[in-house]
């Protein structure tokens, strides 16, 4: 008992000093809010917070390489993605900053990671850092590139779980949203990158109602198909076959679906490829979620065939399909040609070629719509006569749109329309008539040949 008496007087100093300490220290609070700007704040938090987690927590370190099995490694690409959007708001002490267009000088600059600046991320209340190395090696391409992410060992498998899953999804709605698509195009063993500015959207397209619903619907369902393909063992692939006339609008449509999509477009001319490796190399560097477009399909058939020839040489018993399979998913790919007619029966296979678009002449329908877009009408006195045209000769939509941009007066630009369709007219049974001749020529002079056996 005495000594506990003893002990009271100690205990209520103890009291009193821990009070003056929360005051000095609440104090000192407020004054750090109100003085110092939240940058200093929060790198004197930071500091804080590095000293704490390396000197009492055991820290657990996941390594993000940006290559993964010779292919580009897309937990790496989301957490670049990732890591951009969180960028901005963060005192990394230093950004990386660009631009790759200069044609509009308001656009905000964009964001990349830095490399060997700590950043600092949160996932319900863990606290996450990353830092992006770099090391040179010995071998092509001379630097490895990987992150670091670090947190603290008893999170380790929620991470790995839960905040991965969530990078993955933030960086895939992130690029769902894509300001600028590239087009790329492939030369001297890289692709090199260009920003696609090509506008045409499925709304200012002239193609068939039923056409445009068709292509939206099925460019939906592939986009939200994941779980679908996986379930049928199916690659995440959707390939699609234009053919048509020039100027029918092919080229026009892919525009549409990357705008639509958000995807960047891979252009690759096939007579340029000599191989199956080379086409391995060339297909897998290229992104999940972009196209891969192969213009003129007919004119790249000689280079096909050589290729058949070589994969039969090597003996080796993979065929195209398995290669397109083999890289990434969600992918679609476009064959354009002017000639299905001529294309390798085996390239038309079901299971190549998903969906077969016809590409054809104008109709009145896409006449009609040219017109609203261009000229900004929906009547006209000549549009009776211009639509009963447009059925009996081949127009496209090119040689159309060429017309109407004659001029921005809807009676000047008709006329001219409607005279450019009466002058193709004539030449088509001016055709007709020199190709009936020519054939009754060619029986009559049949006829007065002496017969060959006798
Ligand atoms: N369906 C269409 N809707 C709107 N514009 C079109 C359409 N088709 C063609 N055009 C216009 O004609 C131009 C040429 O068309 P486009 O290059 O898309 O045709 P294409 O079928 O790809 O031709 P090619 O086979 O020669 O490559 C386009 O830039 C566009 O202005």
């Amino acid at each position: 008992m005495t000594s506990l008496y003893n002990q009271v007087p100690f205990v209520s100093t103890v009291f009193s000093l821990y009070t003056t300490c929360s005051a000095i220290m609440m104090l000192f609070r407020t004054i750090l809010n109100e003085i110092l700007p939240k940058e200093i704040r929060d790198y004197i938090s930071l500091k804080f917070v590095n000293i704490f987690s390396s000197n009492f927590q055991s820290s657990f370190t996941f390594v993000i390489e940006k290559q993964w099995e010779f292919v580009d490694n897309q937990t790496f690409r989301a957490a670049e993605v990732y890591l951009q959007r969180r960028l901005a708001g963060l005192s990394t002490g230093k950004l990386v900053v660009g631009s790759s267009s200069l044609k509009n000088p308001e656009a905000q600059l964009k964001l990349g990671v830095p490399v060997n600046t700590k950043i600092i991320d949160e996932f319900e209340g863990i606290h996450l850092e990353w830092t992006l190395h770099s090391s040179e090696t010995k071998l092509y391409p001379y630097e490895k590139r990987y992150f670091h992410l670090t947190c603290e060992e008893e999170f380790r498998e929620k991470i790995m779980t839960d905040y991965f899953t969530y990078l993955t999804k933030s960086a895939e709605k992130t690029l769902k949203h894509r300001e600028n698509l590239h087009i790329y195009t492939y030369s001297e063993d890289e692709w090199e990158a260009a920003i696609f500015e090509h506008h045409t959207t499925f709304e200012t397209l002239a193609i068939e109602p039923n056409l445009k619903t068709t292509m939206i619907d099925d460019l939906d369902a592939f986009s939200k198909g994941k779980d679908f393909f996986k379930s049928v063992g199916r690659p995440w692939k959707r390939g699609y076959l234009l053919y048509g006339p020039p100027g029918t609008g092919k080229s026009s449509l892919v525009a549409a679906i990357a705008n639509h999509m958000r995807y960047h477009i891979y252009d690759l001319q096939l007579q340029s490829i000599s191989d199956d490796g080379e086409l391995r190399n060339i297909l897998i560097s290229t992104e999940n979620r972009s196209i891969l477009l192969i213009e003129d399909i007919d004119c790249g058939s000689d280079a096909s065939r050589r290729r058949q020839k070589k994969k039969k040489e090597d003996d080796s018993d993979e065929d195209d399909d398995g290669l397109w399979s083999s890289c990434g998913e969600e992918r679609i790919i476009i064959f354009t040609t002017n000639h299905k007619e001529k294309l390798d029966p085996a390239l038309l296979r079901p299971g190549r070629m998903d969906v077969h678009i016809h590409m054809d002449y104008c109709t009145p329908y896409v006449f009609k719509k040219l017109v609203a877009m261009y000229l900004k009408t929906n009547d006209h006195v000549l549009f009776d006569p211009i639509e009963k045209l447009v059925l009996e000769v081949s127009v496209t939509p090119a040689e159309i749109t060429q017309q109407l941009m004659a001029s921005k007066n809807a009676d000047i630009a008709l006329k001219g329309l409607l005279e450019f369709l009466e002058t193709k007219k004539m030449k088509k049974e001016e055709d007709n008539r020199v190709e009936e001749e020519g054939e009754i020529e060619e029986a009559e002079t049949k006829e007065a040949e002496p017969d060959a056996e006798t």
